[in-house]
């Protein structure tokens, strides 16, 4: 499946440029002292260059102490500013950095959750958590770089050769037509770095992976003896990220030598032609040639860091694309432009003709459906049959791709999410808890409930009793994902969670699954009377939990089969009567009298 959020096409120009102008405009003030800062040390290494000639010519006459005490004192505050200079550019330089991948960090992120439950489907979650991790992290790097080698590095190569070209004109050309050789040597290392960076990523995804599917499913790990199957993935990724590493390393180094040979050969070409100018009676002062080779042998750092700066770019531009890739996506579920709030209603349900699939096949077709306000309603039916998807659209967490969703006759295509969401309450089958307490985890349906609307709602949901008995009760941590309770326990504070949010629709896909019979039965009772006035709708495999439903709606293929009563589904003698038949028994006498009560 194609991934809306791959990297963008755009070159590298446009990209430094776009983060250039996101970095200068958050933290514009902190780069503005590093570069000042860095004009400064680039300026006071060309000083260093440039006294030379100075301290030669007063060695060579040190009767004048004037002349040597003011020679001395220069270099002595040279170094000074310049130590200063590189303190105060690298602390600016680290604080932008540091807030620039916090930043990152937080805009890719708060795009993330944005998007609607279908791009988290498609997308691994190891895969994200690389995006925030890494890709973050990549763009601090690329904007140092750019910054530090582009700023700093050019301004000191550019002040040293103009150094070099004042004081030797000559030597300066002969000593810089290494340059074009060095660059052709980059470019071949280049196209290396490129393709082992991507595959690089994939590899670190990897990890990420094992990590969280080892934490995740440790149950089945030990069950199924299946350490040493992790392990080998695990030494796997990280051997392939540990050879990929080495051969960046390898193409990072290769400069290195490139440069060296060069400079060698820059000096070599500088000792003849020299040699060849004083023999043919072009001397120069020794200062001058002092000043000279200096500023030459200065410019050789710079100037391997900024061979090195293009291989360090391109190792950071994967990265980079990853998260910016991320920030240009569209929005997975867009409001419209003019959608309102829903208007207040009683909360009727409705779908009409609605079409939907996940993938290409549909998995509910042409559906109709009234969940009347006020009203309990059951869906039941095989498993696959599409009674969870049905609850997906009601919430809207995927649009219909024909059809509408609407609430008290308002299409929700046309309403804002936080007003859809806020109408709905939802228990699904895999209850999920934050790690934070467990009264925390309640008061996330209504951050303004008082502890009293918590626990009443605990006391309906019939956790009141075992959260007193936990050890710090409504307090106590619940672990990840609620590890620290048992599943009934877990979905019970989730119904109580569901039910502080007071909304008007209320929607359970098998949310008393986990527990007893005894707490589902206490459960039950409770709801009936949470749910009295608000339209419900309860999708259970065990018929015991819906006998009193309103209406029951039995779902197969994605279409409606039946729907009724339970004493019209019963006389039908259709599927619901052959499902309820296999559950009770047809020989069972108490479900039959209960829907007798029911009536
Ligand atoms: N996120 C998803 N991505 C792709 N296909 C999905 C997704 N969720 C469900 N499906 C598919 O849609 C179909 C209907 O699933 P759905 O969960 O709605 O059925 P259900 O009736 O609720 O089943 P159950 O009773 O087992 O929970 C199934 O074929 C399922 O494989």
């Amino acid at each position: 499946m194609s991934d809306p959020s791959a990297a963008p096409a755009a070159g590298l120009g446009p990209i430094i440029m776009r983060l250039l102008r996101d970095g200068f405009r958050e933290q514009g003030r902190l780069y503005g002292v590093a570069i000042a800062a860095m004009v400064v040390v680039a300026g006071s290494a060309a000083a260093v260059a440039w006294v030379m000639e100075w301290i030669i010519d007063a060695l060579g006459n040190p009767e004048n102490r004037g002349a040597v005490i003011a020679v001395a004192s220069t270099v002595i505050a040279i170094f000074v500013i310049k130590g200063a200079a590189t303190y105060t550019q690298s602390v600016f330089m680290a604080r932008a950095g540091n807030r620039i991948v916090a930043s990152y960090q937080y805009r890719v992120y708060s795009k993330l959750v944005s998007q609607g439950v279908g791009y988290f489907n498609r997308t691994e979650s190891s895969d994200i958590i690389m995006r925030v991790v890494q890709g973050a992290t990549a763009c601090r790097t690329l904007i140092d770089i750019i910054v530090v080698s582009a700023v700093r590095d050019t301004l000191t190569l550019v002040g040293l050769i103009g150094v070099m070209i004042y004081q030797q004109p000559t030597l300066s050309l002969v000593s810089l037509l290494v340059g074009p050789v060095a660059l052709w040597g980059i470019r071949i290392i280049l196209r290396r770095v490129k393709s082992i960076m991507e595959s690089q990523l994939t590899a670190f995804s990897e990890i990420y992976r094992v990590l969280q599917e080892s934490s995740g499913g440790i149950h089945v790990i030990k069950v199924f003896s299946l350490e040493d199957h992790m392990r080998g993935r695990m030494d796997g990724a990280v051997r392939r990220v540990e050879d990929r590493m080495n051969s960046i390393s390898r193409l990072e180094s290769a400069t290195s030598p490139i440069i060296e040979t060069l400079a060698g050969f820059a000096i070599a070409g500088v000792i003849l032609v020299s040699a060849w100018n004083v023999l043919g009676g072009q001397p120069s002062t020794p200062g001058e040639l002092m000043s000279f080779v200096t500023a030459l042998m200065m410019a050789y750092e710079p100037a391997k860091r900024l061979s090195r700066m293009r291989v360090s770019i391109e190792t950071a531009l994967v990265g980079v694309r990853m998260v910016l890739g991320i920030l240009d996506m569209p929005e997975s579920q867009a409001e419209a432009r003019d959608a309102r709030p829903l208007k207040p209603g009683r909360g009727a349900l409705e779908m009409r003709g609605v079409t939907f699939g996940y993938g290409a096949a549909p998995v509910v077709r042409n559906l109709d459906l009234l969940f009347s306000a006020g009203q309990t309603s059951a869906l039941v039916g095989p498993s696959g049959g599409g009674k969870s998807t049905i609850l997906n659209l009601a919430m809207r967490l995927y649009e219909p791709s024909e059809g509408e969703v609407l609430i008290d006759g308002q299409d929700l295509a046309g309403a804002t999410l936080s007003s859809v969401r806020q109408r709905i309450s939802f228990v699904g089958q895999n209850t999920f808890l934050f790690s934070t307490s467990v009264r925390e985890n309640i008061r996330m349906a209504r951050s303004d409930a008082t502890d009293a609307e918590v626990e009443a709602a605990a006391q309906d949901a019939n956790a009141h009793t075992f959260v007193s008995e936990l050890p710090q009760g409504y307090e106590t941590m619940v672990g990840e994902n609620g590890s620290f309770l048992s599943g009934g326990q877990r979905q019970r504070l989730a119904i109580a969670r569901a039910i502080l949010k007071r909304s008007d629709i209320m929607l359970f896909d098998e949310a008393t699954s986990a527990l007893d019979s005894h707490s589902e039965a206490l459960i039950q009772e409770a709801l009936a009377r949470v749910t009295r006035d608000k339209t419900t709708v309860v999708i259970a495999h065990r018929l015991s939990t819906i006998l009193g439903a309103d209406q029951i709606i039995y779902v197969e293929e994605g279409r409606v089969v039946e729907r009724g009563t339970l004493r019209d589904l019963l006389a039908a003698d259709g599927p619901f009567r052959r499902l309820y038949d296999r559950q009770f028994g047809v020989a069972e006498p108490a479900p039959i009298a209960l829907a007798e009560a029911a009536e």
